[in-house]
């Protein structure tokens, strides 16, 4: 199944793959290839016509020597091509010096600066190739190029990266000085993890993959995969048989919901409904809780200890507004001596942060469990602070998930999915509609839904992961979000959604 998804390669890997391609007997052009690629895509995706003047900064590396490329082929086409390049010739690669030979060869000026930026209103589309992944991290950038990158975002002009947009960390998404705004990004070879997390899904803009002809899996096993809807349709339930009952469907508990948290369960529970759980039982903890949910009757009440005896259940969603006092620990515990596959949310995971005894039961508990962190909750769990795990997202979730010995869904923009054997899933879906209190509650609901229905933990992770992000984004194209999104209408969206995909109404 994961040979046929896309790839995410770190730097080092991509480097690798590089190499050995370049230590074949007849090494592919990769910057001709890239670079002709980067010029398709300006002819393709933007507004150009024979008057279109398109502005290409080339940096001192090989991103601009793609960037010279691209220029020469524009310039070929017919576009009126302004090139800026202030590297050291003399430090240039020999690919990247050939690329700019080759459009000084066609006797093309080469500036040394942008022109003044009263003239930015002329440029129809600006090409950024001034670093890619070669962007040293332990060097602040500063001066020229600092200011290019100030230049450019301040024309908010229509603007073109090649490979990732300059300044972004290309493993991270950290953003390093200052960071092109790109509404498209061409990736060559794979996607790199920085521009699919942390401010990543930011700059980029529209990620478009060239693998430059090459088969990346071939040479190097990949470690992290993309999730997108490719992904999410080879995860999907097959369709309903016509007799089935709701015992085909499966049973799911929730736990949660202490005194002024009592929506935070009724969220989750009302998500598993929607996502097709054939029984929902919810405990909610809160000493006032309603006997019943009036919108959706159908969720039926247990107190914990009704919901422990139950025999039938098949997944258990502890932590959605749980509180954090000696009975929900207790309750907590109790679960954790399940050999229920678990999903842990919100208090739960801050009970495990702080109790070692209950990590060490989760850790070496048999059944699978899933932790859905935001980044708050991973700093707690790895006692460190969210600045540290924002600095490296792919770090953290991949820690996290050895250190639990659990699958890790490290939420905020560009979730991440770590796997104890060190692999990892980056989910392309989503919207900062998803910034509102009660969506983390939809989306553990999904993730116990789907294995009520008979998924492997793994694989609800991944499916819910992204369905609760294409949800939001299907309200998005709806005007209903960003701003005022709520967690409600993103557990109705995921349902009209999940039906779609499967009867393959889209
Ligand atoms: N890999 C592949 O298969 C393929 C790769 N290709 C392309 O190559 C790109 C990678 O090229 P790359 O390795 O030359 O690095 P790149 O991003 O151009 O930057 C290096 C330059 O920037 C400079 N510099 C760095 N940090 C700096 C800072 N903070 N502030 C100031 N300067 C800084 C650094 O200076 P130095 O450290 O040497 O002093 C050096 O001059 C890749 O993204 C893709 O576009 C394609 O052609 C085809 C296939
Ligand atoms: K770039």
């Amino acid at each position: 199944m994961i040979r046929t998804i896309t790839p995410v390669y770190l730097t080092d890997e991509i480097r690798t793959i590089e190499q050995t391609v370049f230590d074949l007997p007849e090494p592919p052009d990769l910057m001709e290839k890239a670079g002709r690629a980067t010029a398709e895509i300006a002819r393709k995706y933007f507004v150009l016509n024979c008057d279109s003047r398109i502005l290409v900064l080339a940096g001192p590396g090989n991103n601009g020597g793609d960037a010279f490329v691209a220029a020469r082929y524009l310039k070929h086409w017919g576009y009126a091509v302004t090139v800026i390049f202030n590297g050291d010739p003399d430090r240039q690669s020999q690919d990247a010096k050939q690329a700019r030979l080759a459009w000084q060869g066609g006797e093309e000026n080469i500036y040394s600066e942008i022109p003044g930026t009263a003239n930015g209103q002329k440029w129809d589309l600006i090409i950024d190739g001034i670093f890619g992944i070669g962007l040293r991290q332990d060097r602040p950038m500063a001066g020229q190029y600092l200011s290019w990158i100030n230049t450019v975002n301040a024309m908010q002009k229509p603007v073109l990266a090649i490979d990732i947009p300059s300044g972004l960390g290309s493993d991270d998404g950290s953003v390093y000085g200052a960071v092109i705004n790109a509404d498209i990004t061409i990736t060559f070879i794979s996607p790199k993890p920085g521009i699919l997390t942390h401010y990543g899904p930011q700059y980029s803009g529209r990620i478009i993959i060239c693998d430059l002809d090459l088969d990346p899996v071939a040479i190097l096993p990949p470690r992290a995969w993309m999730i997108n809807r490719k992904l999410a349709s080879i995860l999907l339930p097959p369709p309903r048989a016509a007799n089935s009952h709701k015992g085909s469907f499966g049973s799911i508990g929730i736990l949660g919901g202490n005194n002024g948290m009592t929506g935070a369960a009724i969220l989750a529970g009302r998500a598993a409904l929607h996502a097709g759980a054939g029984r929902v039982y919810l405990v909610i903890l809160a000493t006032s809780a309603p006997d019943v949910d009036i919108v959706h009757p159908e969720l039926m009440m247990r107190s914990p200890s009704e919901l422990f005896d139950l025999d039938t259940l098949d997944c258990l969603v502890i932590g959605p507004g749980m509180g954090m006092d000696e009975f929900t620990y207790g309750w907590l515990e109790r679960a954790l001596d399940t050999d229920l596959p678990l999903v842990l949310d919100a208090d739960a995971l801050n009970h495990v942060a702080f109790h070692s005894e209950l990590a060490r039961k989760l850790k070496q508990r048999e059944a699978p469990a899933i932790l859905t962190p935001h980044p708050a909750e991973a700093a707690r769990l790895l006692d460190t602070d969210t600045a540290v795990i924002q600095g490296n997202r792919q770090i953290a979730a991949t820690s996290l998930s050895e250190k639990f010995c659990c699958q890790i869904l490290l939420k905020g923009a560009g979730s991440i999915c770590a796997r104890p054997d060190g692999t990892c899933f980056f989910n392309t879906s989503g919207n900062p509609g998803l910034s509102s209190a009660g969506t983390g509650d939809v989306l553990s609901g999904i993730i116990g839904a789907l294995i009520v229905q008979g998924q492997t933990p793994e694989d609800a992770l991944l499916l819910a992961v992204y369905l609760h992000g294409a949800a939001a984004d299907e309200l998005l194209k709806r005007n209903n979000g960003p701003v005022g999104m709520t967690a409600s209408e993103v557990s109705n969206a995921a349902r009209l959604l999940l039906n779609d995909w499967i009867y393959k109404k889209s």
